[in-house]
């Protein structure tokens, strides 16, 4: 009872004390509901009941606009700073991965030198782990090679690619202020001008330059440069210049240019013909076809022609004949066992100066020779035509290099997938372009009509180049060929080669994939694509890896040594050391 009271009169004494003049249930005035607003920084001349005020001050802001001043200050933004979480849970599994790869990737950087997370690729693996990087070199004994164990059937699938390291070929790969009229003493001046206006040829490439500079000197001369470099013009501007100078003084001079097929006769025939267009009197450059018939001497200039028909061409002419200059064009194919025939026959025809025969006399013809490779067989055998000490060699620093323009991939196929496959990347390529054209490698013709059949019957339309078969209409974009055309064809255009049968010869490798990537096609992407089964082609894609890891040329590139000219050169030899040996 006496708690009870006190409480009361306790709850009694606080509720006077907050609101001095009213009861607890009474309803305060307006003036009052206005004063308490203002005590809770609301100023209002009416205010809607509680409940309605409350939820119109959650959905609509406007409420308060006008007859309710909303107070309202605003806290200074900070900077904002780049959070840096740790996940607070992270599974052991996943830790220890992470762990792991941090591990290998050390360990990677220590033996290589690279680290892989940040490093270009330059040889992309189907096993990323034996990715190759920029800069990446490799301990002794230690080169790790994706074709190693090819020849096992369980890397059926596995592939690498050699990526595209630059875009301009290497010939010109360094633009600078060289001009052709640097060479003003020793071109025409007609050439020149169709060299920049007819060909579009603003400057010339390394090895015309090289050749240029070197051209004035009376020796012989080794012309190695890469494929699509630029050689024909490197030799024919300067040769038909002398010609058209000797004319001029009255002397009367041949040239002939020996060509190892009828595409390549055709092909430089025109691009000679080229530099001469629009002169008053240019000299006559004839191709020696099988039909082609001289009545006199007079009927050429130039002739170009595989050795056969210029010997038979030359052998139907009265002698003696003035050739100041031999041409030989491919020369590693020119010199190898397929044309010692041809070859023997037509050198007996022409004499040559300051031959390995007869060193001394200057009369006779200057040799050119000019190959995309320059093994040292092949220089025996040059040294077998001209003695050495007139010979100088003009060598491209790149010779015998991967072409670094050119993305290669290697796969390693079964034999009844290829169609397939070939398919497959056919398809992909029409869509991809609209104009760029393919050229499909086969070993021999059986397998050339073979592909072409099939492709035909898939609905792909393709033409064939091989041996006797040389026209190329404009729009055709699939072109199955036999090896016939991988020396020095210039086919405009083409973006992909494919080696449906990779090549028995790593030389024939080097001439293949120069039909891409060359000197008047360095704005177009070009691709080489290898299928690879057998232990041989297996054993060259491992030399071309190895060489692709470690920045070095190819060094089984290779001539098959002529005998008949190899075996002169011996039995002069020996004649000259035994003289020697009289001597003493
Ligand atoms: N100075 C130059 N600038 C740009 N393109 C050039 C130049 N000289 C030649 N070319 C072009 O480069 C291409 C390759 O030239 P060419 O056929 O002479 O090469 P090559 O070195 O003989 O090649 P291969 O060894 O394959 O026979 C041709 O289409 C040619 O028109």
């Amino acid at each position: 009872m006496f708690r009870t009271s006190i409480c009361r009169c306790f709850r009694l004494t606080v509720t006077s004390r907050a609101l001095p003049d009213t009861t607890i249930n009474e309803q305060p005035s307006f003036n009052r509901r206005k004063n308490q607003a203002d005590q809770f920084g609301l100023i209002g001349h009416k205010l809607a009941p509680q409940n309605e005020r409350y939820d119109k001050y959650k959905l609509d802001d406007r409420f308060f606009k006008g007859n309710v001043v909303r107070k309202e200050f605003q806290v200074p933004s900070k900077p904002k700073l780049k959070q840096i979480t740790l996940p607070s849970t992270m599974d052991t599994k996943k830790r220890k991965k992470l762990e792991k790869q941090h591990v290998d990737f050390a360990k990677h950087q220590k033996a290589y030198g690279v680290d892989k997370r940040t490093a270009p690729v330059i040889i992309e693996c189907k096993r990323s782990d034996l990715n190759h990087y920029e800069g990446q070199r490799y301990p002794s004994h230690d080169l790790p090679l994706v074709s190693e164990h090819w020849d096992k059937a369980k890397y059926k699938g596995d592939w690498f690619i050699i990526k595209r390291l630059q875009k301009l070929p290497p010939a010109i790969v360094d633009p600078d202020d060289r001009d052709w009229e640097i060479f003003s003493h020793l071109l025409d001046y007609g050439i020149i001008k169709n060299i920049k206006e007819k060909l579009h040829f603003s400057k010339p490439t390394k090895i015309q330059f090289a050749t240029l500079e070197d051209f004035s000197v009376p020796m012989h001369l080794f012309i190695a440069g890469e494929t699509g470099s630029g050689k024909t013009i490197a030799f024919g501007a300067p040769v038909i210049s002398e010609l058209i100078k000797d004319k001029d003084r009255g002397i009367n001079s041949k040239v002939i240019i020996l060509t190892v097929s009828s595409f390549l006769r055709n092909q430089t025939t025109k691009m000679l013909q080229d530099l001469v267009t629009n002169f008053k009197e240019a000299p006559v450059i004839r191709e020696g076809k099988k039909t082609t018939v001289f009545k006199s001497a007079d009927d050429f200039d130039v002739l170009v022609a595989t050795p056969s028909r210029a010997f038979t061409l030359l052998n139907s002419l009265p002698k003696p004949l003035p050739i100041s200059t031999v041409v030989m064009d491919e020369a590693d194919m020119l010199l190898d066992e397929s044309f010692v025939e041809s070859m023997s026959e037509f050198i007996s025809v022409v004499p040559i100066r300051n031959s390995t025969i007869n060193p001394k006399s200057s009369n006779g013809a200057r040799v050119i020779f000019s190959s995309a490779t320059c093994p040292n067989e092949l220089q025996d055998l040059a040294e077998g035509i001209v003695d050495s000490s007139f010979l100088t060699y003009i060598k491209s620093n790149t010779l015998h290099r991967l072409l670094p323009n050119i993305e290669q991939k290697f796969l390693r196929i079964m034999h009844p997938e290829r169609l397939e496959i070939l398919k497959e990347i056919l398809e992909k390529d029409l869509q991809a372009t609209t104009n760029g054209r393919i050229l499909i490698f086969c070993k021999d013709i059986n397998r050339v009509h073979y592909v072409s059949d099939q492709l035909k019957a898939a609905g792909v339309e393709c033409f064939i180049i091989a041996k006797g078969k040389s026209v190329i209409p404009n729009e055709a974009r699939v072109i199955v060929a036999t090896d016939a055309a991988s020396r020095g064809l210039d086919l405009p255009l083409v973006n992909h080669v494919i080696n449906f049968d990779f090549p028995r010869h790593m030389v024939d490798y080097v001439h293949r994939i120069g039909r891409v990537g060359r000197c008047n096609s360095s704005k177009r992407k070009s691709f080489v694509t290898s299928f690879v089964r057998s232990d041989l082609q297996i054993s060259m894609v491992k030399e071309i890896e190895r060489c692709a890891r470690l920045n070095r040329p190819l060094r089984t590139i290779e001539t098959d040594v002529a005998g008949m000219i190899k075996a002169n050169r011996e039995s002069h030899k020996t004649k000259s050391d035994e003289k020697e040996v009289a001597v003493e």
